[in-house]
């Protein structure tokens, strides 16, 4: 296949930046992937295990160099690279379309707006790929993690419709189905389906850990508590920021939950055998109908 662009710049090359380098390197959508970042010695193993081409620490040199620039950072910082790099695109000749796989949207909206005097720059394509793993760094990046996932992208009325074009183009070539989504609905979503089960596992293994009991508690912990807090050796800097950044959308999921809770607690309390039948019954249906679908998409091994 012809090549897309010339060279897609990867601003922070971990779990996330990593493998969408080595996808676009795989599948040939640009001539050369290379990387920006803040530590040489991530950057340098990225070139040595054939994940970029090649890196610098220098913004200006990444901006001057890229057709695309993909910001993969932690979230929090993801707002300052971008709030550093929109000041430094005007006046250029050849600015670079700029996106991101962030897990939250709505920061990064305001992020933007803020370093743009009010007004959303056309050429940043806000995007979020729900794919990834509770393992970090560039050592754990793999070329097929998009394939049969979604990338959802929340392009605005702002955006220049070429702009959301190539990063579409970019993440299909991952192998991955791109749908779009409004930012708010972005957030509201996420904070339910990945923010607050994390938050759960999070809370649940730390409750156990620092309960007097904790060693005897792990030592006889089996299949279903490793299923249920897998999620929960993902990176705490990683999650720290995506609770900051989305505090709202995951507060509402959260007192959501625990009502629900409160109302499992009451019918275990009463011996409510009716009524928890009929919770468990209705959540059975739910997940396996949840199952079927990642089945069709073929991701029924992790389902
Ligand atoms: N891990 C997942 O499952 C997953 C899935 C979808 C989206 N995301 C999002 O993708 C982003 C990256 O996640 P990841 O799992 O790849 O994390 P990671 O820790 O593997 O990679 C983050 C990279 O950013 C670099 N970085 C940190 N601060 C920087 C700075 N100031 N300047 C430049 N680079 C810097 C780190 O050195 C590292 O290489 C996060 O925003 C995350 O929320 C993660
Ligand atoms: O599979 C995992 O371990 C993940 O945590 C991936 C996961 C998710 O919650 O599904 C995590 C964060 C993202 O922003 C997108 C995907």
């Amino acid at each position: 296949m012809a090549e897309r662009v010339d060279t897609v710049a990867i601003l922070g090359l971990g779990l996330i930046g990593g493998s969408l380098a080595r996808a676009l390197r795989a599948n040939g959508f640009c001539r050369r992937v290379i990387g920006y970042g803040h530590r040489e010695p991530s950057l340098r193993r990225g070139v040595e295990l054939g994940v970029i081409d090649d890196f610098t620490l220098d913004l200006d040199e990444v901006i001057s160099q890229a057709d695309i620039l993909v910001i993969c950072t932690p979230t929090l910082v993801a707002a300052e690279v971008l709030a550093a790099i929109l000041p430094r695109l005007q006046g250029l000749a050849r600015a670079p379309v700029i996106t991101d796989a962030a897990s939250v949207k709505g920061s990064l909206y305001r992020a933007a707006k803020a370093a743009c005097d009010g007004s959303f720059p056309p050429g940043l394509v806000l995007g979020h790929p729900i794919a990834g793993s509770e393992r970090s760094g560039v050592e754990a990046s793999k070329a097929d993690l998009y394939e049969n996932h979604r990338v959802i992208l929340t392009p605005v009325a702002e955006n220049d419709s070429e702009a959301v074009e190539l990063v579409r183009d970019m993440w299909l070539a991952t192998g991955a189905e791109v749908v779009e989504m409004e930012v708010e609905q972005h957030d509201a979503v996420l904070a339910a389906t990945s923010h607050l089960p994390h938050v759960l596992a999070y809370a649940l293994v730390d409750a156990l850990a620092r309960s007097d009991s904790s060693e005897e508690i792990f030592r006889c912990a089996a299949g279903g508590f490793r299923d249920f807090t897998r999620i929960a050796s993902s990176d705490p800097v990683m999650w720290r920021d995506i609770a900051i950044a989305n505090r709202s959308a995951l507060l509402d999921a959260i007192d959501l939950f625990s009502e629900h809770l409160g109302q499992l607690r009451e019918a275990v309390a009463a011996e409510d055998s009716e009524g928890m039948h009929a919770t468990f019954t209705r959540a059975k249906a739910a997940r396996d109908d949840f199952a079927a679908i990642l089945a069709q998409r073929g991701q029924g091994k992790q389902g």
